[in-house]
């Protein structure tokens, strides 16, 4: 099996899973010595095309995870929008330090469903989207040097043909899938925070619009960045890329899974490295 391409393609709310995903293909393409390109599909006017990909390329696809799972209003593009005929891939998921769950068994089942072969895959750790201090900085140095070893082995795999097997690659997760995991309170009552949405501190903004800009479903009106012209998924991108921190959460729901999951999951995670 030759490869004379490699693709890194990913949405990335606050840029970890890009981070982790640009790198990996990067290094693959530079030791294959293959030309390398990157798709970000964040915004709404990159999700519009179709990508094909062909039997002599690779594709590293990425997603982070969202409750344990791909981002279901991302899932539609994963799965109807990046098409192959043989092409080789590796499912990649950033997680908050909580759990992967499922998220990356349903990233490798979509790709082999859409004339993907899987040859490898993993989950790494992203500061989580919810809070600063959980994984905080994730990925760092160690999680690159990781990162930097999985995509050696993944070059080696393709460097050495025989290693390439017909079935998917085997990586952790439920199959069937589980249903999305559910935050919950101190009494077990599931904590909806399906209409949270960030506020403005008005009093330290700009209105440099950069949240707007950066919003992957275009929710936040360009004329009034307070108000909101769709849903909102609380990805953290305009959270985490206001050049002034003027957005917040005060939500009593929202705020008691972030300080829950904080408290929790202090540990550190490591990155799962399938190949
Ligand atoms: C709506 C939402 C749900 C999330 N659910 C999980 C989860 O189930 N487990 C986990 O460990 N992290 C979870 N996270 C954290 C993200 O996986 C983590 O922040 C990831 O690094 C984000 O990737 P990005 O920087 O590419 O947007 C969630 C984040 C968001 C926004």
């Amino acid at each position: 099996m030759t490869v004379n391409k490699v693709y890194s393609i990913y949405y990335s709310g606050t840029g970890t899973t890009q981070k982790i995903v640009s790198f990996v293909g990067e290094h693959i393409a530079k030791v294959l010595n293959v030309p390398f390109e990157k798709y970000n599909f964040s915004l709404p006017k990159n999700r519009e095309k179709v990508l094909e990909f062909k039997e002599n390329e690779l594709v590293i696809c990425g997603s982070p995870t969202y409750a344990g799972r791909i981002p279901n209003v991302m899932l539609p593009f994963y799965k109807n929008n990046i098409k192959a005929s043989g092409a080789l891939a590796v499912p990649i998921v950033l997680f908050g330090n909580r759990n992967f769950d499922d998220s990356l068994i349903e990233l490798r089942n979509t790709l082999e469903e859409n004339g993907f072969r899987t040859i490898a895959g993993a989950a790494f750790i992203g500061e989580h989207a919810f809070s600063y201090t959980l994984a905080a900085k994730r990925p760092d140095e160690s999680d690159m040097q990781k990162a930097l070893l999985f995509a050696d082995k993944v070059a080696e795999k393709i460097k050495n043909n025989n290693d390439i097997p017909s079935e998917p690659i085997q990586v952790k997760g439920n199959d069937p899938i589980r249903p999305y995991y559910i935050p919950r309170d101190e009494h077990e009552h599931a904590i909806d925070i399906l209409k949270v949405k960030p506020k403005v501190d008005t009093s330290k903004c700009t209105n440099c619009k950069t949240c707007a800009h950066v919003c992957p479903l275009a929710s936040i009106d360009f004329d009034d960045i307070t108000k909101y012209v769709g849903k909102c998924i609380k990805c953290g991108a305009c959270i985490k890329k206001c050049p002034e921190h003027c957005r917040y959460y005060d939500d009593e729901g929202f705020l008691y899974h972030q300080h829950d999951l904080e408290k929790q999951f202090e540990r550190r995670a490591e990155p799962e490295l399938f190949y």
